[in-house]
């Protein structure tokens, strides 16, 4: 349904040329929702414009729907975006029109009768839970309440495409879940391609089927969203996956830790989603007789397959043999210090 192909774009201002895009590459399947994740400056904002060619890209194709938008002129274009919707981090709803009124804007633009838009706004308000703020201004909604308008207006000219741009990244964690919700229902009732970039692992593993990672301009990796969180190959995807998986090594701990090697180790590693992964502490004991006291740990679920992170501190004998198989057999182990 969306297909980059070596896409690269550049920004230049007086004294300098940014690379914003680098030979981006990327297909979204119809009714897949594909997530893109990066840090700030990474170029995400970018790339997601240059799909509805709101950024030409220098180089690379861009093709929706099996158009290429990139050579088309300027009025093919405006008629091709209208299967293209958009949606943004602070909503951008019009504040003298109601929400009714937002809703129906692009409808009145499509010269729609008053009848059309009508039955088509009420369906769209129900379809978002928004029927009885049908009257209301933004300025008397919540931000969930304003990017739930903001949602039915995009939908009002039935776009083929959603683009979301960080679109839950001014909401708190509660009303963030209930938007992810609401544009996970609207994926399946509508058969809706969504393409997102955000900078939240959160918001990739509650709702997105594929990802994709992007660091300085490049995408360094993509795949399923099982895939890539249970077997991440490249250290920035570790990072956003370690960062999404909170666990602090307790107060107590903190003010006991030392360097005395001869002491018992506080190891921090991360559980893969391979099952066999999951019996570690069996395993330590069986193999080494080594005990792996649990301090902190934490582990998510994308589809059946688990992972996360544990803290453990080892008590025994063969410690050293036990480091050895973790190092090993475990991604990023890391020994924090010792505790007496
Ligand atoms: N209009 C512009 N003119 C000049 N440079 C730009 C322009 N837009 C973006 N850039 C630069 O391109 C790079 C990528 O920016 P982009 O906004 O795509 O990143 P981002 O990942 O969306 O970041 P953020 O999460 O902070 O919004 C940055 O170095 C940015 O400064």
């Amino acid at each position: 349904m969306i297909e980059l192909l070596n896409v690269s774009k550049r920004f230049t201002t007086k004294n300098k040329t940014t690379q914003a895009l680098s030979n981006v590459s990327l297909t979204v399947e119809k009714g897949e929702i594909f997530g893109v994740i990066g840090t700030s400056g990474a170029g995400k904002s970018t790339l997601i414009r240059c799909v509805n060619l709101l950024e030409k890209p220098n180089e690379g194709k861009v093709i929706v729907d099996g158009i290429e938008l990139t050579k088309l002129s300027d009025s093919q274009l405006t008629l091709e975006r209208r299967k293209i919707a958009m949606i943004f981090q602070h909503f951008n709803l019009l504040s003298s029109r109601t929400v009714f009124d937002n809703v129906a804007f692009p409808l009145e633009l499509e010269g729609k009768s008053k009848s059309e838009i009508k039955e088509k706004v009420d369906s769209l308000l129900e379809l978002v839970g928004l029927k009885e703020k049908a009257k209301d201004y933004p300025a008397n909604l919540s931000g969930g309440q304003k990017q739930r308008v903001a949602i039915a207006r995009a939908l009002a000219n039935d776009p083929k495409v959603l683009l979301c741009d960080e679109a839950t990244s001014a909401l708190d964690p509660a009303t963030t879940k209930s938007i992810l919700k609401l544009l996970k229902s609207i994926n399946q009732k509508l058969s809706l391609t969504i393409l997102l970039i955000t900078h939240e692992m959160e918001v990739i593993k509650t709702i997105c089927d594929k990802v994709a990672v992007i660091d300085h301009g490049k995408l360094a990796e993509q795949g399923n969203v099982q895939q890539i969180f249970t077997n991440p190959k490249e250290e920035i995807t570790k990072g956003f996956i370690l960062s999404s998986l909170n666990v602090e090594l307790p107060l107590v701990y903190q003010n006991s830790l030392s360097k005395i090697e001869n002491n018992n180790p506080l190891v921090k590693f991360f559980i893969n989603g391979n099952e066999d992964q999951s019996f570690v502490i069996s395993n330590l004991f069986e193999k080494f007789q080594v005990k792996a006291k649990v301090i902190s740990a934490q582990l998510e679920y994308v589809g059946n397959l688990s992972f996360g992170v544990l803290l453990v501190e080892l008590q025994g004998e063969k410690i050293n043999e036990a480091l050895a198989y973790l190092e090993n057999e475990y991604s990023n182990t890391e020994i924090l210090g010792y505790v007496g």
